[in-house]
């Protein structure tokens, strides 16, 4: 009897349980579909009731990182502004897009629960509220300056020579996307530690380390919608977390490598500190130069400077050798643009070396191609998500409650057919066309987003580009091997930066003839 007894109350209690939970999601259900903030909103019922909606579209179809490609269907249905989850509203409308990012006195904070995928909490991407980000990237802007660009352009001129040697040495067929990815890599390593990681000086350009980026950025789906999956395979051993996850070990495997640098850098500093005498020339390495601000002993923890390093490195690498791989393999494709290009850098040439990016910058159509490279290869597929926590956003007749999550997609803006026409053509003269038209196209090459999260590295990353792109045309005629763009470089999959399919094999390159100059 007893047993029995204790049997009910261990039902019953069951019972009790499941329905609480059932009325709790009743509950929730119907708030959130009939009395939340943005239930008037438009947008299916499936993404207002939960964020699973997301995680469906970014994880469990095939290929998987699909659901920003699902916002356009979405967007044909129900119009230019949408609820697409439970508390985010997102915008297709390019005109709104300085509204959205806010300009001077319009706070933007991050959505805290969109912000984790990196996983890297002390870096200046991952500053969740517009104060701490202020701090953060306030020690940063120095070294990202154009002044202070140019003052470095000379270790960028040096690499980009290098990879030149090496493409002349190589004979066989190089994959171009390694390459450039060797290079910017080389390049961001330098700038944060004052030693690069010598990718550009291995055999094939480091083909370990272009994987490394690649798988490290295919786990982002599920670290952004699952974080703690992240954190909790981090804490194990690599092996256990190979036997769970292989996706996951190139991303710490990275992160391990890089924070190793990172520490390097800080213990040298603990142990003996480099700061600068009143008027001694600028610190050698960002890192130096965030030890020696006048940022708070918090923001200088090992921890961060790791967490800043990685997401640097990490951001600075892929994007920009993305676009480096767009621009030649679009020029590639079309033999009057390249030569175009290099008559063009040759008439400013006075000598055997490329000229400084400043003059390569105002060749009208060096320009353009640049433009047009950053435009069209749109490497960041991640939709910024903000918060205006101190004021309400009008958008039409809409009026986005304050303290609303809300994100607009940078492709949405980047294709947008009434402001590039045949958005997907690589058309360099559309910017030498609006030049002379007087109209300012360059308002909406938001590759680099804008406002106060604009990207920090956007001058680094131009000056790569102009040099490498105007050293390989200047001084190469290539041979594509085997190549087909669709399969090779369209992105078909949002894992932060935009990857093409699994089946890519590349921009695969032979070096046919090397221009005499
Ligand atoms: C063509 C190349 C590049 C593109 C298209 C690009 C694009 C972007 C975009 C869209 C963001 C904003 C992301 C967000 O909403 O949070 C961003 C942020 C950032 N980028 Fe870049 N990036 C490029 C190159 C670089 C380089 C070379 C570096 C480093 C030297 C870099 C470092 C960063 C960092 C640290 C952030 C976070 C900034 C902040 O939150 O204040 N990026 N980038």
């Amino acid at each position: 009897m007893a047993s029995l007894l204790s049997q009910l109350s261990f039902a019953t209690t069951l019972l009790l349980f499941f329905t609480a939970l059932l009325a709790y999601f009743l509950t929730l259900a119907i708030y959130r579909l009939y009395l939340h903030p943005l239930a008037h909103f438009p947008g299916p019922r499936l993404a207002a009731l939960t964020p699973l909606y997301q995680t469906h579209h970014d994880i469990l179809t095939t290929p998987n990182a699909q659901f920003t490609a699902h916002l356009t269907p979405l967007h044909a249905h129900y119009g230019p502004i949408l609820r697409i989850s439970p508390d985010e509203i997102h915008i297709r409308d390019s005109t709104f897009f300085d509204t959205f990012v806010g300009g001077p006195g319009h706070v933007r904070d991050k959505w805290a629960k969109a912000n984790r995928a990196n996983g890297s909490p002390g870096s200046v991407a991952s500053a969740t509220g517009h104060e701490v980000h202020r701090l953060r990237r306030g020690a940063l802007n120095p070294f990202f300056s154009k002044g202070n660009v140019d003052v470095l352009e000379g270790s960028i001129r040096t690499k980009v020579r290098t990879l030149c040697s090496k493409l002349e040495e190589s004979g066989g067929v190089v994959e171009m996307g390694t390459a450039f990815t060797a290079l910017t890599l080389d390049v961001i390593t330098e700038y944060c530690f004052g030693q690069e990681l010598g990718c550009l000086e291995e055999e094939d350009f480091a083909p370990r380390w272009k994987r490394l980026m690649v798988q490290l950025f295919e786990s982002t789906p599920v670290a952004k919608h699952f974080p703690i999956v992240a954190q909790v395979l981090g804490s194990l051993p690599r092996g256990v977390m190979g036997v769970l996850n292989p996706d996951f070990v190139p991303f710490f495997e990275a992160k391990d490598l890089i924070q190793g640098q990172a520490k390097g850098i800080w213990l040298a500093e603990q142990k003996s500190p480099t700061k600068s005498k009143e008027g001694e020339e600028k610190p050698k390495t960002i890192f130096h130069g965030i030890l020696h601000s006048t940022l708070p002993p918090a923001e200088k923890s090992l921890q961060r400077m790791a967490d800043e390093a990685f997401v640097l490195i990490v951001a600075g690498g892929e994007t920009t050798a993305r676009v480096g791989t767009v621009i030649l393999a679009h020029l590639l494709q079309n033999s009057a643009l390249y030569q175009r290009l290099r008559q063009d850098i040759a008439n400013v040439m006075s000598g055997p070396e490329i000229p400084p990016s400043r003059m390569l910058e105002d060749i009208p159509f060096m320009k353009a191609i640049v433009q047009e490279g950053i435009r069209i290869s749109a490497p960041v597929t991640n939709r910024p998500i903000l918060v205006a926590p101190e004021e309400e956003i009008r958008y039409k007749k809409w009026v986005i409650p304050r303290g609303t999550p809300m994100s607009m997609t940078l492709q949405d803006v980047l294709f947008d057919p009434e402001i590039f026409p045949e958005p997907h053509t690589f058309d360099p003269d559309r910017w030498i066309r609006a030049a002379e038209e007087g109209k300012r196209l360059d308002r909406y090459l938001v590759s680099f987003s804008k406002g106060s999260r604009m990207c920090v590295g956007t001058n680094v990353a131009y000056a790569e580009l102009y040099l490498s792109v105007a050293a390989l045309v200047s001084s190469f005629d290539f041979e594509l091997v085997d190549f087909d763009m669709k399969r090779d470089l369209e992105v078909t999959r949002d894992t932060f930066v935009g990857m093409p399919s699994k089946e890519s094999k590349g921009l695969r390159v032979k070096v046919s003839s090397v221009v005499e100059r």
